[in-house]
Parts: C-alpha cells; structure tokens; sequence
C-alpha cells in the first residue's frame, strides 16, 4: 500500500520520514495554506529524500506553474477545480487528482478519471478550504468509492489511532494523512507519523 505523508515543511522531518518508509512526501505549494512553502525549500526537501517520491500539491495553478513544479516534483497532486480537459495535460502516471468529496453523487467524477486511468486521491469537502483539515470522509462513502475504483488513495482526518479500524473496511491503493500527524501546522509529531507508516504497511 502506498503512503504519502503530506505538509512537510522542513528538509529534516522529510529526511526522517523518508527513513520511515514513506512512498510519498506531499509538500503544498498553496499560497494560502499554513503550510506553504516555496521553490527553494522544495527543492531542498527533494534532496532530503531516500527512497521517497516527491508531490507537489497545487490548488487551481496555470499550467506554466504546474509544468515548472513538475521540473522539481516526481508528482503532481491538483487539489482544487481543476477539470479532466486540464489535468490530461500533464502525464498520467505523475499526476493525483485530489476530489473532495460530499456524498455518493461525487462518485460519478471519480469515474470520470478512472476512465483516463489517473490516480485518485479522496479528501473530505469543508466549505471555503482546501485540504489539510483533518475531516473524515463517512466510512460508508469509503467503502463505496474504494469498490468503484482501484487506484485511490484515501485521507481526511486519518491518523495513526483510526487507521487500523479503517484499513479493517477498506482495502485503499494509498493511504495519506496530515494534520492528524502533526504538532502544529507544517511540523509532523515524528512519533505519530512512524507509527502510522507501520500501521500501513504491515496491513
Ligand atoms: O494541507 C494543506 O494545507 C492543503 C491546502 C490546500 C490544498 C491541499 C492541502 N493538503 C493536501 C493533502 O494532501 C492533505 O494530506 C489532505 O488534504 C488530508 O489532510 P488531513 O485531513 O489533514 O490529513
């Protein structure tokens, strides 16, 4: 199963975390999020990195943007409005749609993208923000868009307490988690987040 740990703000933590065994390393790139950060310290956490890939989480970007971040990044996470035509722009196999989801109708968008094979990542909706809030999507609703779809990662609120009961509904492609993991925004509890990439992958 994939892990992706994302909000990583400090060359440091990704270096640990790296260590950890973590697939993915998720840096936002959302100039309004507590947890921006910029070119240079992207790059400098891709240097920090082991054996982990780099996403750059982008909310509504132009695609000059998204194409220059793609430079640095292994992967592209599009965390906003961003419609099929867009992301079809960008190869499929480094690119996560983020859909923020409600209920059982926005199964119909992630069909959409499975019909083009790209990568879906399933974040709880909260009106007026884009990711990161800790919400958690009805396990149900999980249930059901994990049946739909084979290559989803899950997050929204997952942490290294609830992912065990999770994972014994869900058999996700991923799993992703932040604000749960951290100490304040942009700085990761270490102790949390070791536990939940062992929680993942021993499942
Ligand atoms: O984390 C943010 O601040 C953020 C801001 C804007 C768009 C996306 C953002 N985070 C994206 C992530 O991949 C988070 O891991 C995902 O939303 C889950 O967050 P959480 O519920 O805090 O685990």
């Amino acid at each position: 199963m994939i892990v992706k740990i994302c909000g990583i703000t400090l060359p440091s933590q990704a270096k640990e975390i790296s260590e950890y065994g973590a697939d993915y390393i998720g840096v936002i790139t959302y100039p309004k999020s507590p947890r921006y950060i910029g070119i240079e310290r992207i790059k400098e956490i891709k240097e920090n990195l082991k054996n982990s890939k780099l996403v750059a989480v982008v909310v509504n970007p132009i695609l000059e943007q998204a194409l220059e971040l793609l430079n640095i990044a292994d992967f592209i996470q599009f965390h906003g409005d961003e419609d099929l035509d867009f992301v079809k722009k960008f190869p499929k196999n480094r690119v996560i749609k983020a859909i923020r989801v409600k209920n059982e109708s926005d199964l119909e968008k992630i069909k959409t993208f499975k019909n083009e094979d790209i990568t879906v990542l399933v974040d709880a909706f909260k009106e007026g923000v884009y990711g990161g809030t800790g919400e958690m999507i009805d396990l149900n609703l999980l249930k059901k868009i994990t049946d739909v779809y084979d290559k989803v990662i899950i997050s929204g609120g997952l942490s290294e307490t609830n992912l065990k009961e999770i994972l014994n509904h869900v058999k996700p492609y991923g799993v992703d988690a932040s604000s749960k993991l951290e100490v304040s925004p942009g700085v990761k509890d270490l102790d949390k987040v070791k536990k939940f990439i062992d929680i993942a992958k021993n499942r």
